[in-house]
């Protein structure tokens, strides 16, 4: 069951610059920074309440965030929502044929297990699956 929004992803070019924008905007610091090697970005996390803004910068020049820089710009880049069973969510979309890119879910950022829809099958938004990981 999908059962909140998790976090908003934004796509910047400079994430230090990004920071200290959102810092004066949100009125609040950024309350972690994490690189995921796997995925080519580096991430810096912001809470208002329940809120979570994650701004994304390109580690890489294939990496999904620098694609999407070069062909749409800065800006949202996804809509991330919090799971109670991952893989329970991912067999239920794909049984309704929503094309799920990474049917085994990965290692994401925030102690988080992630999937993700293609935005093709989602009205052009890039949809992001995440389940918290229990240590
Ligand atoms: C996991 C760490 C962290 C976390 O929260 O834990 C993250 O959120 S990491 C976020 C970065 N990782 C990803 O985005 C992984 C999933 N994304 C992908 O697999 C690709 O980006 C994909 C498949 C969505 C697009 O890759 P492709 O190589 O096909 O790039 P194209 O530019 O050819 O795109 C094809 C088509 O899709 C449109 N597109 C691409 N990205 C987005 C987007 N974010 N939102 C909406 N639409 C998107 C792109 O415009 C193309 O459409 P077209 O009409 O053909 O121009
Ligand atoms: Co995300």
């Amino acid at each position: 069951m999908l059962t909140n929004v998790e976090h908003i992803g934004i796509a910047v070019r400079d994430i230090a610059a990004s920071n200290d924008l959102f810092t004066k905007l949100l009125n609040v610091a950024p309350y972690k920074a994490e690189v995921v090697a796997a995925e080519g970005v580096m991430t810096s996390f912001f809470r208002v309440n329940q809120t979570k803004i994650e701004l994304l910068e390109a580690t890489s020049p294939d990496s999904p965030i620098a694609k999407f820089l070069e062909k749409k710009g800065e800006g949202i880049h996804h809509i991330a929502f919090e799971v109670d069973d991952i893989e329970g969510e991912i067999e239920r979309l794909k049984n309704e044929g929503f094309t799920v890119l990474n049917e085994v879910p990965k290692r994401g950022a925030d102690n988080k297990l992630v999937c993700f829809l293609h935005p093709k099958g989602t009205n052009g938004v890039l949809i992001e699956l995440c389940q918290e990981i229990k240590e």
